[in-house]
Parts: structure tokens; C-alpha cells; sequence
């Protein structure tokens, strides 16, 4: 009997291909095979990540796929509804990327704040800086507004209460009104509430017909005038004509993005974005750590063995 193919369709970190290597019961084939445009017709399973796109059309044309495992939490790259009908398991790594998002979310906080890669972009630039001209905010007993209070917005708010001792405005329709009764935190029903009393406004939700552009002109007119954006979702949430628009008329103090809509984030893609002081731009890295993808790589391997073998798994969405 043949063996079950495991198409890589993404980048993994080497343990995790180094376990698929040891296991003797599948084959596997990496990104980098020839084969690999084959998926549709030969795979039994694909890992991914958030790079590449399943479409309806692409699991149409699947033979025998099984599942597809997506690395992190993210799944607005899957049709999820085609996957079901075709009875193709879909999961994820959730609660896994958590520590390391909200890391990076914490680290481009008080990098506006303190105008940190503006300060370090102008010195290369070959700014002589004046130091008793600039000023920068404290973030210490600030407000914390998260907007998406699950698994990576709760890891924002534990590491906001230990190190900037600040309070933490939460709004999530989805949540239960019981969560996280560990965290100090206040609940709104209104988005707009946070809006007006954060200082820190960040953004944990998925990209959903809902979220899409949640963040826009009228969110930015009832921001602080200090107030800081953090964007480590996805793209979409954020509207990103209004963002420039409230970064060009200094509506805001700053903001950083870690997703855009279009990535890699380029100068042709962004021209004007790109030249705002008052913004960090990273390229999609909040997962990126090394222990995050060592663990979560792993976890994903242990999903499809899990799957291909026919066992239940907990972290399975459709
Ligand atoms: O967890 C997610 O959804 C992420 O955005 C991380 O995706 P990545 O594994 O870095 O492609």
C-alpha cells in the first residue's frame, strides 16, 4: 500500500521536517520538491502557514486530502466552508503563537511610544538630534484597550498589567462575560468606548467579514490624541487610507503594523504609508520566534500523524 503524502506547502522549522523525515509511515514532500504543484491530485495532508492560499477551486480539485494543518491561529487563508463540504479536516495551533505575538505587541508599544526606529531612522538618516527638542510617551499606569480578548489578547493584558502596571479596557462579543476572571480587566459593549479612554489601542481578532476594515476614519476620529494603534492581526482590520490619513493630520501619536494588506509590506505597495515617522512596520514576524516555531511546527506534525492515523484532535475547526 502506498504511503500517505505530507505536502509542505509553507516554511517549517527544521525539527518539525526532521520529525516527519523519522516517521516511516508517511512521505513527505517539501516546498522546495519538484513535486510539490502536484498537491492537488497526490496529498493525503498539507501543512501550511498563512502564506499560502486554499481557495474553493483548489479543494475541488483535491483527490484524496484529508487535512490541512495550518500553522497558527489564522485561517482566513482556508475556505473553510469547501473543506467542509469535501469533508476535509481543517485545524490549527491554537493558543501556541500567543506568548510570542504578544511579545512583539508589547516590544511596538513602547517602541512609539518612545519613538525608538524613528529616532534610530533619523540618526542613520544622518540627524545630528537635539534631545531636549524630542519627547516621547510613558506607557507606566496607561490604558491598554484590546480588542480581541482570546488567547493572544489575554497574553497582552497579563504582560501589560506586570510590566506598565495599567489598566486594561477589553471589548470581544465573542467572549464570555466569565473569561479570563484571573485578569483585572473592564469589558465594553461598545467599541467605541474603548476607543475614546485607551491610550494603547491593540487589536487581537480574526479577519472576518465582521472585522474587515473595523478600524477606520470614524475609529480614528474618536482615538486620543496621544493614543497609539498596534496592528498584529491581519491587514484587513485596519482600514489603511484612514490610517494615513490620522498619522498625516497627527490624529494619533503613532502606530505599528506587523500585518498589512499587502505583504510583504513594499515601498510600491505603501509609498506614502512608508514614509510616516510616527509608524512601525514589521513584515508579519509575530509568531516568528524560534521557540514558537519549533513548538508549534512539532504540534502540527502531531496533528497530521494524529489525523492520517484517524484519531480525534481538539485543535480541529471544521
Ligand atoms: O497565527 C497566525 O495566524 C499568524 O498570522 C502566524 O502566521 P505564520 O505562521 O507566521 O504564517
Amino acid at each position: 500500500m502506498n504511503k500517505p503524502k505530507v505536502f509542505i506547502l509553507d516554511p517549517f522549522h527544521p525539527e518539525a521536517i526532521k520529525k516527519l523525515q523519522a516517521t516511516p509511515s508517511v512521505e513527505l514532500v517539501r516546498r522546495n520538491d519538484d513535486r510539490v504543484s502536484k498537491w492537488r491530485a497526490e496529498a493525503d495532508a498539507l501543512m501550511i502557514r498563512s502564506e499560502t492560499r486554499i481557495t474553493a477551486s483548489d479543494i475541488e480539485q483535491t483527490s484524496k486530502l484529508k487535512c490541512i494543518v495550518k500553522q497558527g491561529v489564522g485561517v482566513d487563508n482556508i475556505d473553510l466552508d469547501a473543506a467542509e463540504r469535501r469533508g476535509i479536516a481543517v485545524c490549527n495551533t491554537p493558543a501556541m503563537n500567543s506568548e510570542s505575538v504578544a511579545e512583539l505587541t508589547i516590544a511596538l508599544a513602547l517602541c512609539v511610544a518612545r519613538r525608538v526606529v524613528e529616532f534610530d531612522r533619523r540618526i542613520r538618516g544622518g540627524e545630528a538630534i537635539v534631545r531636549s527638542q524630542v519627547l516621547g510617551l510613558s506607557l507606566f499606569k496607561k490604558t491598554i484597550g484590546i480588542v480581541g480578548m482570546g488567547n493572544i489578547g489575554s497574553v497582552v493584558a497579563r504582560k501589560w498589567i506586570g510590566a506598565m502596571e495599567g489598566d486594561i479596557i477589553a471589548y470581544d462579543p465573542f467572549a464570555s462575560a466569565e473569561a479570563w476572571p484571573d485578569i483585572k480587566h473592564r469589558r465594553v459593549s461598545d467599541l467605541n468606548e474603548l476607543l475614546k479612554e485607551a491610550d494603547v489601542v491593540t487589536l487581537h481578532v480574526p479577519l472576518t467579514k465582521d472585522t474587515r476594515r473595523l478600524i477606520g476614519k470614524s475609529e480614528f476620529e474618536r482615538m486620543k490624541s496621544e493614543a497609539i494603534l498596534l496592528n498584529c492581526a491581519r491587514g484587513g482590520v485596519v482600514d489603511e487610507d484612514a490610517l494615513l490619513h490620522a498619522l498625516e493630520e497627527e490624529k494619533i501619536h503613532g502606530a505599528a503594523l506587523d500585518a498589512m494588506e499587502v505583504e510583504p509590506p513594499t515601498a510600491k505597495a505603501y509609498p506614502k504609508l512608508l514614509k510616516r515617522g510616527n509608524l512601525i512596520i514589521t513584515p508579519h514576524v509575530g509568531a516568528n520566534t524560534l521557540e514558537n516555531q519549533i513548538a508549534s511546527g512539532m504540534k502540527v506534525v502531531e496533528t497530521v500523524l494524529a489525523l492520517l492515523e484517524g484519531r480525534e484532535v481538539p485543535n480541529r475547526l471544521v
